[in-house]
């Protein structure tokens, strides 16, 4: 493959020194990194060693001039967080090869724009599935077993004035209808088998090597499940998946659990089924806009909220991290890439 020739008089980074000694940086490979100011991550640090480092963040010009001036030939971009990158960036851009995401989720990508000019993309779902799958079977065990309640219960001092605490929901026996069964999806039923629940799921496409029930169709999926746990990508096609149509086929026992993203399920309809009691419960890390919760929530005990937080772990950073080295060595090296995302 070939090298990137920036122009090293565009770059005003100093000599970097690697781990078989020093490079200057025309010998380094040009990687762009996008991620707002205040995402100040030691990812630079680590890849400095390995790739000459763009970072606008860095720079007092705006950022679009950055670009324009210096990032022409740039084949690689990773994407930090959740910064956007829009058809506009992607065309100052018109090198690019590759887009790393340090996320799982890529709907801040404008990844119809990616497909048009063949773009790849990989995300960091592979890295987060452990500890986002462990949050989202923690949300749905505290939502039935009434965890969170019980404490507020304790914390205001009822259990003496009120007595015994209303008995919650047992977990073995419960069908989980899993939306999404990537690596995120996959975790979460592993999890939930063990604690003797059992397994259906709905996804893109039928995935032959599990043995769970596979619905095409998540309305008839959540007729046949006791809890939807939303593990899947926000895409065109995903938006307000869980729509009122599916919160009325999960009936008034049915939970919601939401490791996913806020735009999967139609926020405001679950707000007026959950008052009204026309389903059973929620535990929600993600919203349509945040930060801002709907307030109607904080007043029901039979919902969990969490404020973005299910695969933050400075454990799962550090495997992003590592991840993101992985991949990029890779792209330059031309050898094949870990986690692909499947742009549709
Ligand atoms: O929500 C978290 C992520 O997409 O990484």
């Amino acid at each position: 493959m070939e090298r990137n020739n920036a122009d090293p008089q565009d770059l005003p980074m100093a000599v970097e020194a690697n781990q078989e000694g020093l490079q200057s940086n025309e010998d380094l490979h040009l990687v762009l990194v996008l991620r707002l100011p205040s995402f100040n991550l030691p990812l630079n640090d680590i890849l400095r060693p390995h790739f000459h480092i763009l970072d606008p963040a860095d720079s007092p010009e705006p950022a679009c001039s950055f670009l324009s001036n210096h990032a022409q030939s740039v084949r690689a971009l990773i994407c930090v967080g959740y910064t956007p990158v829009t058809a506009e960036t992607l065309n100052l851009l018109p090198s690019l090869e590759l887009i790393v995401a340090s996320s799982a989720g890529v709907d801040h990508i404008d990844i119809q724009e990616c497909r048009r000019r063949g773009i790849i993309m990989t995300n960091a779902s592979t890295a987060f599935a452990e500890d986002a799958a462990d949050y989202a079977v923690a949300l749905l065990i505290d939502v039935w077993r009434r965890i969170s309640a019980a404490d507020r219960f304790l914390h205001a001092g009822l259990w003496p004035v009120k007595g015994d605490y209303p008995l919650a929901s047992k977990l073995r026996g419960k069908r989980v209808g899993i939306v999404g069964l990537g690596s995120i999806g996959f975790e979460v039923s592993k999890r939930l088998e063990a604690f003797g629940c059992s397994i259906a799921y709905n996804s893109r496409m039928e995935k032959p090597s599990v043995p769970f029930p596979y619905y095409a169709n998540v309305l008839d999926l959540a007729a046949h499940s006791d809890a939807l746990v939303l593990c899947c990508s926000l895409t065109e096609q995903t938006r307000h998946i869980i729509n009122k149509d599916v919160m009325t086929a999960l009936g008034k026992k049915g939970v919601i659990i939401n490791v996913g993203r806020g735009g999967l399920i139609d926020e405001k309809e679950l707000v007026q089924f959950l008052l009204r009691g026309d389903i059973g419960g929620a535990g929600l890390d993600v919203f349509e806009n945040e930060p801002d919760v709907p307030r109607e929530l904080f007043e029901l005990d039979n919902v969990v909220l969490s404020p973005h937080r299910a695969i933050a772990t400075p454990e799962s950073f550090e495997a992003v991290y590592q991840l993101i080295l992985t991949n990029l060595k890779a792209f330059f090296s031309n050898k094949p890439l870990q986690s692909v995302y499947q742009i549709e």
